[in-house]
């Protein structure tokens, strides 16, 4: 029988880390013979690529932000997402829903419930398998971000912005413990990864023995 597709998220505040991982998760998905598919949000389709480009640079109303980020992963689902879940493909998003609770409802203070909405709107059968959250002290964060690149418009938001949006995060680790799998990202680098290693080799022995029952 061939195996079930997982779905994994990379979440975590801007500078905390998740991009750092992500290759390497990839990598070592590759090397079991599994295909993999990539993508990352608002993006990962040539229309959600256009939509990401208004959702980071431009002003707007904030529910006109979290609709375009919902109207991008519609796109990304359909095309890429769920096509390689049926395919039984394993696919990686940098980012998913997660962040939209996490900036939109912590960060903006977009309500929970509208966000809800649209999440049953737009995914109601699809949610993560695992959901890596990358978690580190707003400081940390901030201190990576501004030795390394030029920053987007969230990237420029104050401290309470993102102690807001890492306080959402955490509610929906505790809220969902099933498919959350929270990472201490001030750890060092190859720490983290030795912790990656064995989680996913560990999930990819697991969904070869669900699919051999
Ligand atoms: N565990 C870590 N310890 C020290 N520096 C790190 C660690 N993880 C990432 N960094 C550094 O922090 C910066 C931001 O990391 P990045 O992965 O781009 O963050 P994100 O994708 O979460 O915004 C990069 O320069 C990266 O090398
Ligand atoms: C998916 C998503 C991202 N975002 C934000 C979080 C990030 O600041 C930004 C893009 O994320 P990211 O790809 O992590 O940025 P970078 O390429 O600079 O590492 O979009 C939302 O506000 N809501 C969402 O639903």
């Amino acid at each position: 029988m061939k195996q079930s597709g997982q779905f994994i998220t990379f979440e975590g505040i801007d500078g905390a880390g998740k991009s750092t991982h992500i290759a390497y998760v990839i990598e070592l998905i590759k090397q079991h013979g599994i295909e993999v598919v990539s993508t990352r949000e608002p993006g990962g389709t040539p229309l959600g690529e256009r939509l990401r480009d208004l959702a980071l640079n431009e002003k707007m109303h904030l529910e006109t932000e979290a609709l375009l980020m919902f109207a991008a992963r519609r796109e990304n689902l359909a095309q890429v997402i769920e096509p390689a879940l049926q395919r039984g493909d394993w696919v990686i998003s940098d980012r998913f829903t997660d962040s939209s609770f996490a900036y939109q409802g912590g960060g903006r203070n977009l309500s929970l419930e509208k966000l809800n909405t649209l999440e049953k709107w737009v995914h109601p059968d699809v949610q993560p398998d695992l959901t890596l959250l990358f978690d580190v002290p707003l400081e940390v964060a901030r201190e990576r971000l501004d030795a390394t690149r030029v920053q987007d418009k969230f990237e420029q938001e104050k401290a309470d912005f993102f102690a807001a949006a890492r306080a959402e995060y955490l509610r929906r680790a505790a809220e969902f413990p099933h498919r959350f799998q929270v990472i201490d990202s001030t750890r060092p680098i190859p720490e983290i990864r030795e912790f990656l290693h064995q989680l996913i080799s560990g999930l990819i022995t697991r969904t070869r023995a669900i699919a051999n029952e």
